[in-house]
């Protein structure tokens, strides 16, 4: 039994003309009717309505599984069947559980916001970890790229729930990945297994914290742009410089971050979109506990900031130096609205 929760998107068709055709039980499904209203809820698989209601009908109707689809089904989230939500990471870790096990050694390209835990769990099952940047095209572009230089690339996903298979043919496809899925959780059900699919990720660790902020530029919207790519650039510069002690820029072997690349060394340049960087933090008591990321918003004038730690109270603590030793230090109010940042600092809440 599966529960499609389409809100009021286009991802009805996934039940009448799929599931149904198939035998499967989709009975207690949810939102299958389009309506550009969307009245239920945000038809996004990030969204929390959205998994908490798939997750409630899962467990009322008993389902092996539950999927939320987006609007127009090119992102996808599933529920298992004990109404765990997996999306984000998790979603990333269960499509890499099954590539890998179809395609051992993949590479497997996120964009950067992915959390320590994943990379591990990639490489423990023999797979490569490329995080590459923000923005779907991005990140499929990249697997694109890596196949064209010899490198077997199955798996492109963005932890916003956009992902590409090499073997559908590089597609953003939301649809391709719960099929993807299914598949996997009827061939433990006919090996006789009832775990369910959620025991593919059991071994996926949380990051204690995660946390994002935005920050918005106070300029004119013409000019946030340029306005955006020069505070980026100028954090660059100070961690360059060393004026943020235990940061340091993020790169993997002998490969350096230029561009936007985190790992690839064999990097074709692209044209750049959006500035970001990615930031490893360290201190001489434990190591590397997270990471902060910095990047223009796709969207909107502002600038994005997420950040994890693997310690209690690390996301507050890295909050506090980017905005004493590189937000002030570097006169920023100028330019920068920080509100969000000081009322994090102050409450250890997100406002
Ligand atoms: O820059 P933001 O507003 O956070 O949006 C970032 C998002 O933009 C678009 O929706 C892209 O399709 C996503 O791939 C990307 O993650």
């Amino acid at each position: 039994m599966i529960i499609v929760n389409a809100g009021n998107g286009s991802g009805g068709f996934f039940t009448y003309q799929v599931l149904d055709k198939l035998g499967a039980d989709t009975f207690g499904s949810l939102n299958l009717k389009p309506d550009g209203m969307f009245p239920n809820h945000i038809p996004n698989p990030e969204d929390k309505v959205a998994m908490a209601v798939t997750r409630t009908a899962v467990l009322e109707n008993t389902a092996d599984l539950g999927i939320v689809f987006d609007t127009d089904v090119d992102r996808s989230g599933v529920v298992d069947k004990d109404g765990n939500p997996i999306n984000g990471d998790k979603l990333i870790a269960l499509m890499a559980s099954i590539v890998l096990k179809e395609h051992p050694g993949s590479t497997i390209v996120t964009d950067a916001r992915t959390s320590l835990a994943l990379t591990k769990f990639i490489t423990d099952r023999g797979g490569q970890h490329c995080l590459y940047r923000v923005g779907y095209r991005n990140v499929i572009d990249k697997g694109v790229q890596l196949n064209q230089d010899g490198i077997d690339t199955q798996l492109m996903m963005e932890t916003s729930g956009h992902g590409a298979l090499k073997e559908n043919y590089f597609l953003d496809d939301g649809a391709y990945m719960v099929v993807k899925i299914i598949i996997e959780m009827v061939r433990m059900k006919l090996e006789g297994s009832d775990e369910g699919i959620g025991s593919l990720i059991k071994d996926l660790e949380e990051p204690l914290e995660s946390v994002e902020l935005r920050m918005n530029i106070l300029s004119e919207s013409k000019r946030a742009k340029a306005e955006a790519i020069l505070i980026i650039e100028t954090f660059k510069s100070y961690i360059e410089e060393g004026r943020l002690v235990g940061w340091e820029l993020d790169a993997c072997g002998d490969c350096w971050v230029s561009d936007g690349c985190l790992v690839d060394s064999n990097d074709t340049p692209a044209p750049v979109d959006a500035q970001m960087y990615r930031t490893k933090v360290s201190s001489e008591e434990d190591g590397q506990y997270g990471w902060i990321h910095i990047r223009q918003s796709i969207h909107n004038p502002n600038i994005a900031i997420n950040m994890q730690s693997t310690v209690p109270g690390g996301c507050l603590l890295m909050a506090r130096v980017f905005l004493d030793k590189f937000l002030i230090a570097s006169g920023m109010e100028r330019a920068l609205d920080f509100s969000q940042i000081e009322n994090y600092i102050k409450s250890g809440n997100i406002s």
